[in-house]
């Protein structure tokens, strides 16, 4: 029976292991490849490879391995470690990129010339076929495939393959037939690349384990070199010897290790709770403390730091796992979502792909989700600390405690307020200035005009053409910062004098500094002296209508800058024509007034419209019944005789006796030339033009000087003053006057008439008392009622 019984025994031949190499180019479509090969469908926004990934299937009798790597360039030279074990090598190129033939070329030849390759079989995959590509011969020549297969007796086959046509049934039948081909030529072989494939690997692992204890050596060489040296230095310095650590710091193997996921998400789930059940008591605190948190209580806050820290690790964790590089655990994607691969895609490039990955795994989804610590309402700080801090500002300024005591007092509110910031035009209040300039003592001043203010005024009726009746702002009691810390410096019983009668008195030097006054009266500096010079000789286009020369009889020089643009008749409108006619400043002007009925441009109306103080009533129209009046003080007079002398014309460059002589003259010559202006097409007299005026009135000028010439002994004007003294003081009035120049509108509208202002303060007190050292200027919109409150 038992004989009967025929047992076939078939003999089971076990599977072949077959390893497998896709290599190439970055972005030719390995991974693409390889997940069509495992049966998976392709993820369209593929990362570049980093390092390498294996994927196992199984093809007729044999278990495939497929070693992944990266084609970058920076990567490819770790090809080689797989060289050993592989026993065919799939190579892909990107059919469509003509532009890195040559480089897939090099990278092919140098790829199967390696003795690990040589001889085994090759699968060229040109993929990309779906797209525009190259022709197949094209690409065998490109590649030069037959001389490098040849050279290394690599048996080769190339197939024209689309990655993305379909998986499993639907995949690309070249890439099955390719790698049928490919299994066939490795088992066809089998007897020789077996041993072969076995041996490699041997001496691979013989080679790798003698590096490795070579690097072993050598660093612990260099530890010892290391330790050597800083005993020596702890010798030398007297330090005590070393402990002996048994510690091995030298990582034998592979440093990088493949992490335990197992391990790693239970560590997660254990953060997790933690972090579940801190929240959960902080709740609690909340309900229990609410106004705890409200305050910022360190403690919730520490808290609250924790469990943002909480969720750092947790997405720390996320980051090491998406780094993982174990051949067994990694992913493609390496960890990242599809997400985080989104922005990947576009700056794909080889060589900068690990790069591109570490940073995206940084940037990532991780960091997105990571919540930044909540602000935090600061504790309100107690009344108490506030009142210290106060006193502390105070006594860092040096000012006396008392001065704001008074937190009710609106003035000193930015102490409380803690608003120190300086906007000029915008503060009036003093705390600022004592911010800007601490350690100063507080100035008393409470009513100061910005200059800064009044320049933009300046600068706004400089350019109407017509004299409005816009006025100057009645509240221009703004701090500057210059003026208020000068004034602070100000000989107070002049000040206050002064400011009673309605005049600001600024230190000299101070009121050189103040742009305003720059802009009126300049010193010459050497190159802009210079400069001046030049305009007089070359004239034209860079010839000043503003510019004037004057001197003190010190021999100062200064440019005097006077917009007359207002002033030109052309400009003004009809109406203020008739407004400068009809009110002479003195019999003197009576000429002007003829040139200027003839629509003329006349000395008078310069005064009119630049004169700013009040003048003596004896030179009024209807004075004359004064003129009689007991004299006025000697100061009074030589100031009116500067008045006269500004009005003669002395200060526009002529002395007082060609002024004398002149004066009607030019006022002709003027209204002439005012008139030729209008003649654009040449028809003007040369000798009329206003070019050639001004050049002979600057020589002129020049030549004189503003000495007391002989021509001025017969000079009634001369005769009666002490003719350096009146220079100065009318230069003075002239600074004055060309400082009120653009306020003439609210100047003629609130300096009182002479005889109100007679009336008011009676002729004593009506002129300000001036000192060499100061200048002094009619106060804005000056009003009586306010005079007490201006303290000097
Ligand atoms: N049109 C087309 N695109 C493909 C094909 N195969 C791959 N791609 C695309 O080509 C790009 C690169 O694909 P990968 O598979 O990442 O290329 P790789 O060779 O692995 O690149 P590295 O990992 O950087 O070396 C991806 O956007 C793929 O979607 C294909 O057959 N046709
Ligand atoms: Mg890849």
């Amino acid at each position: 029976m038992g004989n009967c019984v025929s047992v076939n025994k078939k003999k089971v031949v076990p599977k072949k292991q077959i390893t497998l190499a896709i290599v190439g180019l970055d972005n030719a479509g390995k991974t693409t490849l390889s997940s069509v090969l495992l049966g998976e469908k392709p993820d369209p926004d593929l990362a570049p490879t980093v390092g390498f990934r294996n994927v196992k299937f199984t093809n007729s009798n044999c278990n495939v391995t497929v070693f992944d790597v990266g084609g970058g360039k920076n990567i490819r030279p770790i090809w080689k470690n797989y060289f050993a074990e592989v026993y065919g090598l799939m190579f892909v190129i990107d059919s469509t990129c003509e532009s890195r033939l040559k480089e897939a070329r090099d990278v092919f030849k140098e790829t199967l010339s390696n003795t690990k390759v040589a001889g085994k079989p090759v699968l060229i995959l040109a993929n990309k076929v779906d797209k525009d590509h190259m022709k197949e011969t094209e690409i065998v020549r490109g590649l030069d495939i037959e001389k490098t297969v040849n050279s290394n007796n690599c048996p080769s086959k190339m197939v024209m393959v689309s990655a993305l046509k379909g998986v499993g049934a639907k995949m690309d039948k070249e890439i099955s037939e390719g790698l049928t081909w490919l299994l066939n030529e490795i088992k066809k072989s089998w007897e020789t690349l077996f041993p072969r494939v076995q041996e490699d690997m041997a001496a691979q692992a013989l080679t790798q384990e003698k590096e490795r204890e070579e690097r072993k050596a050598r660093v612990k060489k260099q530890r010892e070199e290391r330790e050597k040296a800083e005993e020596l230095e702890r010798t030398a310095r007297g330090l005590p010897k070393k402990a002996e650590s048994d510690e091995e710091d030298f990582v034998d193997g592979n440093p990088f290790k493949a992490l335990d996921l197992a391990q790693l998400e239970k560590k997660e789930k254990m953060l997790k709770a933690e972090k579940h059940s801190k929240d959960k008591k902080l709740n609690a605190l909340d309900r229990g403390d609410g106004l705890r948190k409200s305050m910022g209580d360190p403690i919730i806050r520490r808290r609250s730091l924790d469990s943002s820290n909480t969720k750092r690790s947790l997405d720390d964790l996320d980051i090491i796992r998406s780094t993982n590089h174990s051949p067994e655990k990694a992913s493609p994607k390496m960890g990242l979502t599809s997400y985080d691969l989104e922005d990947s895609r576009a700056p794909r490039g080889g060589n900068n792909s690990e790069v591109k990955l570490g940073a995206l795994s940084l940037f990532g989804r991780n960091t997105r989700g990571q919540a930044l610590p909540p602000l935090e309402q600061l504790p309100q700080e107690s009344s108490d600390k506030k009142f210290r801090k106060k006193k502390k500002r105070l006594t860092d300024y040096n000012l006396p405690a008392n001065s704001d005591d008074d937190t009710n007092n609106k003035e000193n509110s930015s102490w409380n307020s803690g608003l120190f910031r300086h906007e000029p035009g915008l503060f009036s209040r003093e705390s600022e200035v004592h911010e800007l300039t601490p350690r100063m003592t507080k100035p008393k001043i409470s009513k100061i005009v910005n200059t800064s203010k009044i320049d933009e005024e300046e600068e706004s009726y400089s350019n109407q053409d017509t004299y409005g009746s816009r006025k100057l702002g009645r509240n221009s009691d703004f701090s500057h910062n210059h003026l208020t810390v000068k004034s602070s410096q100000f000989d107070s019983k002049l000040g206050k004098e002064n400011s009673q009668k309605g005049y600001e008195t600024f230190p000299r030097d101070l009121d050189r500094e103040d742009s305003m006054y720059r802009r009126t009266l300049k010193h010459i500096s050497p190159p802009s002296l210079k400069r001046f010079d030049e305009e007089k000789e070359g004239e034209s286009s860079t010839e000043r209508d503003d510019l004037e020369e004057v001197s003190d009889d010190n021999g100062d020089r200064f440019v005097s800058y006077q917009n007359r643009r207002n002033l030109n008749p052309a400009k003004q409108t009809k109406s203020n024509q008739i407004k400068s006619r009809k009110k002479p400043i003195s019999r003197e002007m009576d000429d002007d007034d003829d040139a200027e009925a003839e629509g003329g441009y006349s000395q008078s109306s310069i005064l009119k419209d630049t004169l700013r103080f009040p003048r003596s009533p004896r030179y009024d129209d209807d004075a004359s019944s004064r003129d009689n009046d007991e004299s006025p003080r000697d100061l009074h007079k030589e100031i009116r005789d500067a008045q006269q002398l500004y009005s003669s014309g002395l200060l526009n460059g002529h002395s007082s006796s060609q002024v004398k002589r002149g004066l009607s003259e030019t006022s002709t010559k003027k209204s002439s030339d005012t008139k030729n202006k209008d003649d654009k097409f040449g028809k003007v007299d040369q000798l009329n033009r206003p070019e050639t005026r001004r050049k002979k009135k600057r020589s002129i000028f020049r030549s004189n000087k503003l000495a007391p010439s002989d021509d001025d002994a017969d000079s009634t004007v001369g005769d009666r003053l002490d003719y350096p003294r009146l220079v100065q003081q009318a230069t003075k009035y002239d600074s004055l006057a060309r400082l009120g120049n653009a306020r003439s509108t609210q100047f003629h509208n609130n300096v009182p008439k002479e005889q109100d202002f007679s009336a008011k303060w009676g002729l004593a007190e009506e002129l300000p008392v001036i000192e060499d050292d100061y200048t002094v200027r009619r106060m804005p919109n000056f009003d009586d009622s306010d005079a007490d409150d201006i303290v000097f």
